[in-house]
């Protein structure tokens, strides 16, 4: 008599339609749960029993979901966008959260001219009255694309693969995009425009092709649509939210765009008598439901992509696409983790407090990054480089973009035209209070260097005085790790330990008295606490030349309970002897 010894294999669960080629490649080792319709509850009630979740963008994978998934490893999105998974939440819990960014670039891009020439034809409204037996040949004479402006916002994956196909229409292409690449632009036809107004007044056709962060929340509202030529249609098949719905219903209304195509909208599928809803219904809208990555190529490349992850993760091996990335391999997490955090604080330091409101963005910029002391003899500094990256794109990004890891961080830098120089010094650092430190030195190019004295962080007119001087300056960020946790020690000539966490407000004043008074009392008046504050004085081993405020300058670093808007920025550099101040999220 001989007996089976029955071994449970690890259990992944599908809940939405994802396409049967990756699948297969999951069946022979794990058991595949392929569960369409559940409701958020039943989901609930099942996860505890998978180590992997296989899911598209309409299933909502919240904190209360996985704080119920007991056994979870992996949560794979068949696709670009992660806005329905609670990253954080699955990084607390341990779980990896990987996407496929590039499985559905073309079928995106090829939607985007889908719609563009649906409403260039009046392809939606042709078809409809022709089916209800009309034959309105005078009332649906469209436009042609040849000849026209098409204005790109976001000049990424999608907005290039749409240049490419647009340049074959014999259309003109111009790009908003303040961090793309300038030689794949110019490859692809595209004029690089330094503002978002010029790219409004001049477009014909506007596309867009950003992720929903931030800075691109509502970057299409009243006002911008105001500034458009009346003829102007709008496409949109990267995210609702970027453009405000009411505002594009009202501007249709009045006659002040003439057409938009959309595939995405602020909810989905919408809410009856919502702004989505009432887009949808507009005549001079052609709608379509998210269905720029619904073809079946894409939807084989994204299965494929994710599922290989999957049984990557599931192995003890790393994703290529980990949104959540663990850019460090568990043998090297304990030296080097809060160097880690350190450096992606650096590199994110930099981006917001540097390029944030700069007329021209780029980081055609060199940075060198000096490994000193105990972290100049590591073996590798792979984790460190990838970290650096990471810092430097995440604000601009969004979770879409953060598959930075050791496997992909050069790439990554390379397609976006950033320089890294690593060095390391085992030199002695026994004068310092901590045992390594770090210093990232940015050499800004010249392009990058006007653009600060023209615009800048918020600056006051008698700052812009006293930063002429830096504009040949490099820019410097240096920190340490004490106790695990890491500080920043230097920004540029200024030389103070500050904890980078949180939204910090950073003032460059003159140092005299009453000055601590005035910020407090205009953050006071808008509601804003202050948790701790640094003022960093000048570092005492620098000697160029500072202009005329030489020595009297000192920087003010706030660590504050919520952001800063604009208005109370623009107050504080009103304010006599606030020369520039900038609000960052680390
Ligand atoms: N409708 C769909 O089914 C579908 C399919 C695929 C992708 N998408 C969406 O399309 C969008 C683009 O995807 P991608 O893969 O090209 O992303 P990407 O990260 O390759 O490109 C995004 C670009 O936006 C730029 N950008 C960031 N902030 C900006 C700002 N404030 N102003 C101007 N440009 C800014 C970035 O520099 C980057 O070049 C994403 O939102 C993605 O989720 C939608
Ligand atoms: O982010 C994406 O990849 C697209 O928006 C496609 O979403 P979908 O997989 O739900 O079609």
């Amino acid at each position: 008599m001989s007996y089976a010894v029955q071994v449970s294999r690890p259990k992944i669960l599908i809940p939405e339609k994802v396409s049967p080629d990756g699948l297969a490649l999951l069946k022979d080792q794990f058991d595949v749960d392929e569960k369409k319709g559940l409701t958020p509850g039943e989901l609930k009630s099942i996860i505890g029993e998978y180590e992997g979740l296989i899911v598209r963008s309409e299933t909502k994978v919240t904190a209360d979901l996985l704080e119920a998934a007991r056994k979870l490893k992996v949560v794979a999105r068949a696709g670009v966008g992660v806005d329905n998974v609670d990253v954080v939440s699955a990084t607390k819990h341990g779980i990896i959260v990987v996407n496929s960014p590039s499985g559905n670039i073309n079928a995106a891009a090829e939607h985007t001219i889908a719609l563009m020439m649906a409403v260039a034809r009046n392809i939606g409204d042709a078809s409809a009255s022709t089916k209800a037996s009309k034959w309105e040949r005078g009332r649906l004479v469209g436009i042609e694309a040849k000849g026209k402006t098409l204005g790109i916002i976001g000049l990424g994956k999608v907005g290039l693969t749409v240049a490419r196909i647009a340049n074959g229409f014999g259309m003109r292409l111009i790009a908003y995009d303040p961090y793309a690449n300038p030689t794949l632009a110019a490859a692809a036809s595209v004029t690089l425009k330094s503002s978002l107004a010029e790219i409004l007044k001049e477009s014909d056709f506007l596309t867009l092709h950003t992720p929903l962060i931030a800075s691109t929340k509502g970057m299409i509202g009243a006002a911008e649509l105001a500034t458009m030529k009346p003829t102007a249609r709008i496409l949109n098949v990267a995210r609702g939210g970027m453009i405000d719905e009411d505002a594009l219903v009202a501007a249709l209304d009045a006659g002040t765009i003439a057409g938009a195509g959309i595939d995405v909208f602020t909810s989905e599928p919408p809410q009856t008598d919502s702004s989505a809803s009432r887009l949808i219904a507009h005549p001079k809208v052609v709608a379509t439901p998210h269905l720029g990555a619904s073809t079946k190529e894409a939807q084989e490349n994204v299965s494929i992509d994710v599922c290989e992850q999957v049984v990557s993760i599931l192995s003890g091996e790393l994703p290529r696409s980990a949104v959540n990335a663990p850019i460090i391999l568990p043998e090297e997490y304990r030296t080097l983790q809060p160097f880690v955090t350190l450096v992606e604080k650096m590199g994110s330091l930099y981006t917001q407090h540097y390029t944030s409101g700069l007329a021209i963005k780029s980081f055609r910029t060199t940075f060198d990054i000096i490994y000193e002391g105990k972290l100049g003899s590591l073996n590798t500094t792979k984790p460190l480089f990838a970290a650096l990256v990471k810092g430097l794109l995440t604000p601009i990004t969004s979770s879409d973009g953060l598959n930075i890891n050791i496997v992909n961080a050069e790439i990554l830098a390379k397609e976006r035209g950033i320089l890294i120089n690593e060095q390391r010094s085992r030199e002695n650092v026994e004068d310092k209070p901590y045992a390594s430190f770090v210093t990232l030195r940015a050499r800004a190019s010249r392009s990058v260097s006007n653009a600060r004295s023209e615009v800048g962080r918020s600056v006051s007119p008698s700052a812009a005085r006293s930063l002429k001087p830096q504009e040949d300056e490099d820019q410097v960020i240096q920190g340490f790790v004490s106790g695990n946790k890491p500080f920043i020690s230097r920004l540029d000539r200024f030389k103070g330990e500050f904890v980078p966490r949180g939204t910090l407000l950073i003032c460059r004043n003159y140092d005299t008295c009453g000055k601590i008074g005035v910020v407090g009392t205009l953050l006071g008046k808008a509601g804003v606490n202050i948790n701790f504050m640094s003022v960093a004085p000048l570092h005492e081993d620098i000697d160029e030349g500072v202009g005329d405020v030489e020595g009297n300058e000192s920087l003010m670093i706030l660590g504050v309970d919520k952001p800063v808007g604009d208005d109370v920025v623009k107050s504080l550099i009103a304010e006599e002897g606030v020369f520039e101040a900038s609000v960052v999220t680390l």
